[in-house]
């Protein structure tokens, strides 16, 4: 290891550790799961009357037919080619040996091929169920559900997870049913032509099947190390990528670069460990099998000397012996492969079962088309058990007012917008809109009244129209454009390369900051919503833009009642009520004239505002 590296492992570890956390991915370590395995079993009961009996028939016959084939060269070896055989040397009688084989071998293709083709329809189709379900539930989780999680823990779900259980579906469940149907016919053949003998092999088997499963569970355990250490790196890369910016503006490369050694080295060193116990593997089972050979031939040889068995029968036997290890072996790697399976479902499930918080009453009913009267009544909200985020807040507003929020850094501005949302539920007091209590009606009829702007606009990847479209997704290209020149944000838009057709990436990371506010008002402005929540970007734009801003937010705020979280002094100013909050309690509250009046915490407010304004300009 050169010392640039070495200097980097051990330098920087402390210091940069301090700065990275990442939980570690759960374990999937349990044991086998009836429960899961039900629930599994329900994804696939819509094929249980067509797909599934083709299946189970095919693999049937694909087993049956393998099994066939050592007879006939046993019955080939004893009738045909022995010295002493009755038919010594009788071509034709080989020849329609031979004839059985290739029969034989073709039926195993062609059923192994339909098995093959049917059992990846409905694996597949699984899959897209689970996931269907999956993404469908947490699409619909409240907001204290994301809170609690981090995005790589959920997006693990839905990948690694669901991928382990493609896995099982689409091989595992049928590869277990073949094998145990192969191993059981092997044992039948052996006893039924030879019990001694059989029963002499079969003994072998309880001990393969040990060593092979008590390993498997190691190697699994062993890969799910790397596999942890392998989710660690990701997370950090995921990390360093998002805050490239930061880093290089901080120069703090070399300390990343130390921390991501570090770890590079551990996923390094766990994979060899893994890889090691699983070079073990091959050489035990070779071992075990080697002596189920040795034990076939010594006794064997003594049977044939006795004439209690054929030459051909102790030929199939060996070949028998060549088709037991290999689903011994693999029935060892499907049980760890089964826990695996079990551990994920579980975890898919979990998800799948969550309810949201914010729960809709079974008699929640469409909130009518509101004027937008708002009324809040000592509205209490803690987003962890006894930490206050909001206490007893008493608000009336009439349809059309514009509000501001405003208040030092921590004070529940956002809370009140995420109440009036019900992205959370209050928990003491009432919201309600047009005397409409916000609980007793449905969540979508709510949101689709309330128009959002956030601070930190979401550009999604497609183009500029279909961004601004996402407010109403059937407007016509003139309506859009229409919400486009209301806001101002035409002249920008047709002066992009491809105009309304430019494609952003997520994120909208080739947008100004300016131009991604115009192009979310532009998004409100179509959905036209009678209640408006505004958050303020604060990031400082140029006078033309902020100029822009203003007009085109009064086209948006006209008429609806809006809730702005306020940082320009233009749009404070001509707020009809201004908000005062401090740690979650109503200061004040009146116009900006009115406040100003009262010297209070709103005026200490807009003095430091000036005096900031003042000392930057
Ligand atoms: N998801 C959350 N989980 C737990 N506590 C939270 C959460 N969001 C906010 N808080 C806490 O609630 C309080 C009010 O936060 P809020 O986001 O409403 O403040 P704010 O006035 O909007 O602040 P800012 O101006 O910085 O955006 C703060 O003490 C904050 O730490």
């Amino acid at each position: 290891m050169d010392s640039e590296k070495q200097q980097a492992q051990s330098g920087g570890d402390e210091q940069a550790g301090r700065r990275f956390v990442y939980q570690d991915d759960e374990l999937l370590d349990k044991g086998f799961d009836w429960v899961q395995v039900k629930r599994l079993g329900q994804y696939l009961k819509p094929y249980s009357k067509q797909i599934i009996p083709v299946i189970i028939t095919m693999m049937i016959v694909g087993a049956l037919t393998k099994l066939l084939n050592p007879l006939l060269i046993a019955y080939a070896i004893d009738n045909v080619l022995r010295e002493s055989a009755p038919r010594h040397g009788d071509t034709t009688l080989l020849l329609q040996c031979v004839a059985g084989m290739l029969t034989l071998y073709v039926i195993q293709w062609a059923a192994n091929n339909y098995r093959i083709r049917f059992t990846n329809k409905v694996g597949q189709k699984v899959i897209y169920d689970l996931r269907h379900d999956l993404f469908k539930n947490i699409q619909s989780l409240s907001f204290r559900f994301f809170d609690k999680r981090p995005a790589g823990s959920i997006l693990v779900r839905i990948t690694n997870y669901v991928n382990s259980l493609q896995d099982l579906f689409t091989n595992g469940v049928v590869n277990l049913m073949i094998d145990c149907v192969q191993l059981i016919g092997i044992i039948f053949i052996l006893l039924f032509y030879n019990v001694k003998l059989g029963l002499a092999i079969i003994v072998t088997v309880p001990v393969m099947f040990m060593v092979s499963t008590r390993l498997r569970v190691l190697i699994r355990r062993s890969w799910q190390v790397v596999q942890t250490k392998q989710s660690r790196i990701n997370a950090h890369l995921n990390e360093c990528i998002q805050g490239i910016k930061v880093t290089q503006a901080f120069t703090q490369e070399k300390e990343n670069m130390a921390f991501f050694d570090q770890m590079n080295l551990d996923n390094h060193k766990s994979w060899n460990r893994a890889s090691m116990l699983n070079q073990t593997f091959n050489p035990i089972i070779e071992v075990t099998g080697a002596i189920g050979y040795c034990i076939l031939f010594w006794f064997g040889s003594h049977l044939i000397q006795q004439e209690e068995i054929t030459v051909g029968l102790l030929v199939a036997f060996a070949t028998y012996i060549g088709h037991f290890w290999e689903p011994i072996n693999r029935l060892g790697q499907m049980y760890s492969q089964m826990l695996i399976a079990m551990a994920s479902s579980e975890r898919i499930f979990e998800f799948i079962d969550e309810k949201p918080n914010v729960a809709e009453s079974a008699s929640a009913k469409a909130l009518p088309k509101v004027q937008g009267n708002i009324e809040l009544t000592k509205v209490e909200f803690e987003y962890e058990p006894g930490r206050k985020a909001l206490k007893g807040i008493d608000l009336s507003v009439k349809a059309g007012e514009s509000i501001a929020l405003v208040g030092h850094t921590g004070s529940g501005k956002s809370t009140i917008i995420n109440l009036l949302c019900r992205f959370y539920d209050i928990t003491g007091g009432s919201i309600s809109i047009d005397g409409h209590d916000i609980r007793d009606v449905t969540v979508s009829s709510l949101r689709s009244q309330v128009g959002i702007v956030l601070q930190d606009t979401f550009i999604f990847s497609g183009t500029i129209r279909d961004n601004i479209r996402f407010g109403r997704l059937d407007a016509t290209d003139d309506e859009v454009e229409f919400a486009a020149k209301a806001v101002r944000a035409h002249e920008f838009i047709v002066n992009l390369p491809q105009g309304y057709e430019t494609e952003v990436q997520e994120r909208g990371n080739v947008l100004s900051m300016g131009q991604r506010q115009l192009i979310s008002f532009a998004r409100a402005l179509l959905a036209d919503p009678r209640i408006l929540i505004l958050d303020e970007a604060t990031a400082s734009i140029d006078t033309e833009t902020e100029l822009k801003i203003q007009e085109a937010l009064k086209t948006l705020l006209a008429g609806r009642t809006s809730f702005i979280i306020a940082h320009r002094l233009s749009t404070i100013r001509s707020a009809d009520k201004i908000i005062v909050l401090d740690h979650g309690v109503m200061m004040e509250q009146g116009t900006h004239e009115e406040l100003l009046a009262q010297k209070g915490i709103y005026y200490g407010l807009i003095q430091a505002q000036y005096r900031f304004l003042r000392e930057v300009g």
